[in-house]
């Protein structure tokens, strides 16, 4: 048996079970092939920061490494990437997606919730991924890029494909990635022809400006920014939305007091962030995590789930706890790589949260059963059927 085993209905009673036994575990990886899987506190943060953990898939060793295969105009991503051309890349995105970016989107993400919430009408049920969470973030992120209506609907039809392929369609991931190959060349063309206020037409003088970014680079970086904005952050408010209905007192402490609601989004990202076993590197060297000696060319996971329940970071890590210290959590990673997202991931949570619990007063579970996907790369639910009232 797999001491992975059960990760997706059980996550934290079976890393637990591998914190406590040992600091580092042979596993199937998600490709099936064997990795070494890192779950405690200290081993992924230092892991995190390690330059010799490399995020180049060609550091693989032949045959220990099968992941999905992007085309190299969508794979020429940051996630792909070490210094010096991590570094190069990053520089140019911190300089297009600034502060001042994020904060102009907080009155249009607001605007957006509003809209989405008057969509339920006064009272009912529905599914709040479906009728919320996922259209949010979507709406945002496609705002922020300047991607077309008409393009949305699609964009969330293939992520959800990617991120969980169904296993009685197999083709249907490969003809995902073609149908986003040909949007983003098309996308990429008529922002040429008629650039906007918009990120990817900042992005896109930048590389017409000289040749500091290459053109796959460009495509890929667009990719990595909307897939990453759009399916985190649904998975992030789905998970704290689905943790206050769980702990009715705390929901109730918030209501009364929602000037906590950016310190309670982080202890939301630490108790149930969507980053279950999302991180993956490569040693250039042999590496000691933990005491235990990985080879180079080896297949590395780290997990910031398992870490942000790590006892010996965390006292009482399974409990919701608002109140708690959650500085140093792990759900947007750490080092280099830390998430370029993260203040437009804290803003559209918060916002998300504080626009629900402001127009229902009333909002509980709804009767049939919460669904999480099936999935170990991100931690999310498929549906969260609630009852609602003004
Ligand atoms: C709740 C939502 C989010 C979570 C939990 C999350 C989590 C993460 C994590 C864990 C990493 C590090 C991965 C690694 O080290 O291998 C990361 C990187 C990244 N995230 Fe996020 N993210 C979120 C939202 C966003 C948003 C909204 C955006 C864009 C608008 C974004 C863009 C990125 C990018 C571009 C990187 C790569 C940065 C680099 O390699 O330098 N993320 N994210």
């Amino acid at each position: 048996m797999d001491p992975a085993d059960g990760l997706i209905d059980h996550p934290y009673d079976v890393y637990r079970r591998l914190r406590e036994t040992a600091p580092v575990h042979r596993i199937a990886g998600t490709d099936g092939r064997p990795a070494w899987l890192v779950t405690r506190y200290d081993d992924v943060r230092e892991a995190l920061a390690d330059p010799r953990l490399s995020l180049d898939k060609s550091r693989a060793k032949e045959g220990n490494y099968k992941g999905f295969a992007l085309p190299p105009a969508l794979d020429a991503n940051l996630l792909n990437m070490d210094p010096p051309d991590h570094t190069r890349i990053r520089r140019l995105v911190v300089r297009a997606f600034t502060p001042r970016r994020v904060e102009q989107l907080r009155t249009p993400i607001r605007r957006t919730a509003d809209h989405l919430l008057d969509a339920l009408g006064p009272q009912g049920t529905t599914d709040l991924i479906a009728s919320y969470a996922a259209p949010l973030p979507i709406t945002v992120i496609c705002d922020l890029l300047g991607v077309p209506e008409r393009h949305r609907r699609d964009f969330r039809v293939w992520t959800d494909t990617l991120v969980a392929p169904d296993p009685t369609r197999p083709r249907a991931a490969k003809e995902a990635v073609a149908a986003m190959l040909g949007f983003f060349t098309e996308l990429l063309a008529d922002k040429r022809e008629a650039p906007a206020d918009d990120l990817l037409s900042d992005l896109i003088a930048v590389r017409d400006e000289g040749d500091r970014l290459g053109e796959d680079e460009l495509m890929s970086l667009a990719f990595l920014i909307l897939f990453a904005g759009y399916e985190n952050t649904v998975q992030l408010i789905g998970n704290a939305v689905l943790a206050l209905l769980e702990h009715p007192e705390q929901l109730a402490q918030l209501r009364k007091e929602p000037s906590r609601l950016p310190s309670a989004v982080e202890e939301f990202a630490r108790y149930e962030g969507p980053a279950l076993l999302a991180i993956r590197r490569f040693p250039t060297k042999d590496v000691t995590i933990g005491g235990v000696t990985v080879p180079a060319g080896e297949t590395v996971l780290l997990s910031p789930s398992a870490a942000n329940r790590d006892p010996a970071r965390y006292p009482d890590p399974d409990r919701l706890d608002l109140d708690r210290d959650t500085s140093g959590h792990l759900a947007l990673g750490h080092g280099i790589h830390y998430c370029l997202g993260a203040p437009l991931a804290r803003a559209e949570t918060e916002i998300a949260l504080a626009a629900l619990l402001e127009r229902f007063p009333d909002l509980v579970l709804g009767e049939s059963d919460v669904r999480w996907r099936p999935s170990v790369r991100a931690r999310g639910l498929l549906a969260l059927p609630v009852t609602y009232s003004q």
